[in-house]
């Protein structure tokens, strides 16, 4: 009999041997954040739970540093400001709460990833829909059909998977990529020469 964790790996192996055919979609988004970047623009990231944590893992790798040392990059999560969270969601509502921040933070040029494993999470929506006013490119990190957020975004990432904590699983390895590629394109890390 599998044990959970040979389930789990199983599930998870099965996914990640499909993801090769993000390759141009993630490659694509990689490069509307280094757009942004290189025109003195920013990168927002949000998401709730899981998603929420991977906010702020992938700001993180652009603000302090991902592989090698180089220059901080310009990115934020907005799920880490307890104060702003509980402000919006009081006074506002819960859909609310990241963008606001995003029509108050966010200027054009800007670049903003909402991260949602079903892909209709109301407040990544409301965000989205902020930021695409506001001129700020939209990319949505999203899993199962992409749900309402893949019509939504300028640009769609979709992990075709229906269980949240395998999306999750290959979301970070989709964040670590773009924050690798970003900075390849950004001129700031080594380029291995079979790397595009
Ligand atoms: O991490 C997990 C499950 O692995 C949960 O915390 C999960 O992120 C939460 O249920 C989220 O609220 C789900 O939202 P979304 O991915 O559908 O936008
Ligand atoms: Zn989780």
């Amino acid at each position: 009999m599998n044990t959970l964790f040979q389930h789990n790996l199983t599930q998870h192996l099965a996914l990640f041997n499909r993801l090769a055919d993000l390759d141009d979609s993630v490659m694509a988004a990689a490069r509307l954040v280094t757009a942004s970047l290189r025109h003195g623009g920013k990168l927002m990231v949000c998401g709730n739970g899981g998603s929420a944590a991977d906010s702020q893992h992938i700001a993180a790798e652009f603000t302090g540093r991902f592989i090698e040392d180089r220059k901080p990059l310009a990115a934020m999560a907005l799920s880490t400001d307890t104060s702003a969270l509980t402000c919006i969601g009081n006074d506002y509502s819960f859909a609310e709460v990241f963008s606001r921040q995003v029509a108050g933070l966010g200027r054009a040029g800007d670049c903003l990833i909402g991260i949602s494993t079903s892909g209709n999470s109301g407040n990544i929506i409301r965000a989205v829909e902020v930021a695409r006013a506001a001129g700020i490119t939209t990319i949505g990190l999203l899993g199962r059909d992409g749900g309402k957020l893949a019509a939504l975004c300028d640009h769609a990432i979709v992990v075709p998977d229906r269980v949240t904590a395998r999306i999750q699983e290959a979301h970070i390895l989709i964040g670590h990529t773009i924050c690798g590629a970003v900075e390849q394109q950004l001129g700031l890390a080594p380029l291995p020469e079979d790397f595009a």
